[in-house]
């Protein structure tokens, strides 16, 4: 009998573990609103994204990018359709088995930061993997805290920090946990343009280096212009879909 388990091939091809596809949604639909005013945010999205992928997530205000995102990411749930993250089947699982799979499985940057003020940079990237249970850490956050050049500022809490310095620790933070996927909604708004392009170069870096699938919202076509592939988004369905 073949050993499923010792063939990454076949585990490939038959996907018991190591999916092809970071993302593999059907038919998504997310309405918000009241049930007399209901609002159709996503209707109708098929997405197939591959393991390694660098995807810029392109679009007008208001077309549904961040929601889109938020259901990608768990955050929100898609309220038709089908949805397997990271070989996770997200549209069957409820709130507390969303937060699990994606601890671990998906990093998450925004524009704001989103740090706790009330803890340093190292505990900052330290206490996510603590709460998952992971162990050694503190040596991990130290580490990834270093390898995005702020070594000499672990002690730091947030408001000691610059930006372009608060948006390097929550790019540790997200990556850090060797997360499959990292998904980065306008992570560079917040900054001015040399800050934001070092942060990106940094974002890039660290996704070159852990292997993760990028799923990246920008307004900023020289950023879209890096990624292997932009998908545009317009009136809640994806209007174009461009691999380099
Ligand atoms: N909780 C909600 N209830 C009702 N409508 C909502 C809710 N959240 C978002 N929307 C609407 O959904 C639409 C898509 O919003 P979303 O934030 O996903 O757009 P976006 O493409 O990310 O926009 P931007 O580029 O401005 O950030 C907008 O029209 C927004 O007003």
């Amino acid at each position: 009998m073949t050993d499923i388990a010792a063939s990454p091939q076949l585990c490939h091809r038959v996907g018991v573990t190591s999916p092809s596809r970071a993302i593999s949604a059907r038919n998504l639909t997310l309405t918000l609103g009241t049930p007399a005013a209901p609002v159709h945010i996503l209707k109708g999205i098929d997405l197939d994204v591959g393991v390694g992928e660098v995807v810029a997530l392109l679009g007008p205000s208001g077309s549904g990018k961040s929601s889109l995102m938020a259901v990608l990411t768990g955050l929100e749930r898609a309220s038709s359709g089908s949805l397997e993250i990271a070989g996770a089947d997200f549209a069957a699982l409820d709130e507390d088995g969303l937060a699990q799979a994606r601890r671990g499985r998906i990093g998450i940057v925004l524009q704001a930061f989103h740090l706790l003020p009330t803890m340093t940079a190292v505990e900052n990237v330290a206490t996510p993997m603590e709460l998952a249970g992971m162990e050694r850490a503190r040596d991990r956050a130290r580490a990834e805290l270093e390898a995005v050049g702020l070594g000499h500022r672990l002690d730091h809490y947030p408001a000691q920090l610059s930006g372009g310095e608060q948006q390097r620790v929550a790019i540790a933070r997200a990556t850090a946990p060797r997360p499959a996927l990292i998904f980065a909604d306008e992570p560079t708004g917040n900054l001015d343009a040399a800050t934001g392009a070092a942060i990106i170069d940094m974002l890039f870096d660290r996704r070159a280096e852990t292997g993760a699938t990028l799923l990246i919202i920008t307004h900023d076509a020289e950023l879209a212009a890096r990624c292997t592939r932009v998908i545009t988004v317009a009136d809640g369905r994806i209007a174009s879909d461009v691999t380099a």
